[in-house]
């Protein structure tokens, strides 16, 4: 079985029932959230063996999201530490004009302090494909630099390295996230994107493919693929261009699609398929995300090859 290590906070996302304001829901059902264990769930339940590298406080509310990776087969490598916190968010969800919102309580969470020497690197070393995100060096100077140190041991050992860009405005600016986003890409050998974020971010305001291109151009990426919502995504990989459409698929709960796609997509890729497979399954992923509560793709790959199989999501090829 291939291996993936990914690094990341996980916080635990408290959510009202049906369209309830977070102000005055009686009851919250919780999830544990995280960009990082989102991927290593869904690529765990589509055939890769998954861990995930973080540092949780030695709580109940830290061995809360503990169980929940264990529920779907991860295997958490994680330091627990009397020190520091559980993060959580709020999702509040409506109609428009409300709309969803989220509200991070995640100061002090006890991850921010985590270091590439307490973590047990050797997970990393010897997994086939290691990813991250743009989100965890926004959470602290320290979590900056664990991510270069963990990029930068990851290519040493030859282990190809995953990044998601996942700009988050609530965390850092645009021009914050460029300048140490920017400095991380050197060390990335697939990136992903979404063409908001790449617009947003890195100032590239041109249409998806031509994102991707100019991308691939200027750095060394091994593949660039950029998502564009229910359009579909892009890839480029050795020189070509390729274009996959979305599935269509439920609004119902749209957080984690993204992390969805790159959990298919590293699924896909890590088991043998070529670039234009791993798009495609990883957007029938992220469609059967969205039928899902919580931030967890919990898919099947049987329900994956069935999403693709279906007319509606045909993919021309
Ligand atoms: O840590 C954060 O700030 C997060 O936002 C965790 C998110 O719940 C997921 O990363 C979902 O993100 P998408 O897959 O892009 O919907």
């Amino acid at each position: 079985m291939p291996e993936l290590a990914t690094f990341g906070e996980t916080m635990l996302r408290l959510s009202p029932p049906g369209d309830q304001p977070v102000e005055t829901a009686g009851t919250f059902a919780v999830h544990a959230a995280g960009a990082e264990s989102n991927v290593a769930v869904a690529a765990q339940r589509l055939g890769v063996e998954s861990t995930w590298l973080s540092k949780l406080p030695d709580s109940p509310p830290g061995r809360r999201v503990l169980a929940a990776l264990r529920q779907h087969g991860v295997d958490p490598a994680v330091v627990l530490t009397e020190e520091g916190r559980q993060g959580t968010y709020y999702l509040e969800s409506a109609d428009p004009p409300r709309g969803r919102t989220v509200t991070y309580d995640r100061e002090g969470a006890a991850v921010r302090t985590a270091t590439a020497a307490e973590l047990p690197t050797d997970l990393i070393e010897r997994a086939d494909a290691f990813h991250t995100t743009g989100i965890t060096p926004a959470l602290s100077d320290t979590l900056a630099t664990t991510t270069t140190d963990l990029l930068e041991l990851a290519r040493e050992a030859d282990t190809t390295t995953a990044f998601d860009l996942n700009y988050r405005s609530k965390l850092w600016s645009p021009e914050a996230a460029r300048e140490t986003v920017t400095d991380l890409l050197d060390r990335v050998d697939l990136f992903v994107v979404a063409d908001r974020d790449a617009e947003t971010v890195l100032g590239l305001a041109g249409s998806p493919v031509e994102t991707a291109e100019r991308l691939d151009a200027d750095y060394d990426f091994e593949t660039v693929v950029v998502t564009r919502g229910d359009e579909g995504a892009v890839a480029v990989h050795d020189g070509q261009t390729h274009e996959q459409p979305a599935i269509p698929a439920s609004d119902a709960h749209p957080v984690g699609t993204g992390d969805a796609f790159v959990g298919g997509f590293l699924a896909s890729r890590l088991q043998g398929g070529t670039v234009p497979d791993a798009l495609a399954y990883g957007t029938a992923t992220a469609a059967l995300k969205r039928t899902v509560p919580g931030d967890m793709a919990v898919v099947t790959p049987e329900a994956v090859e069935r999403a693709l199989a279906d007319e509606s999501g045909r993919i021309e090829r």
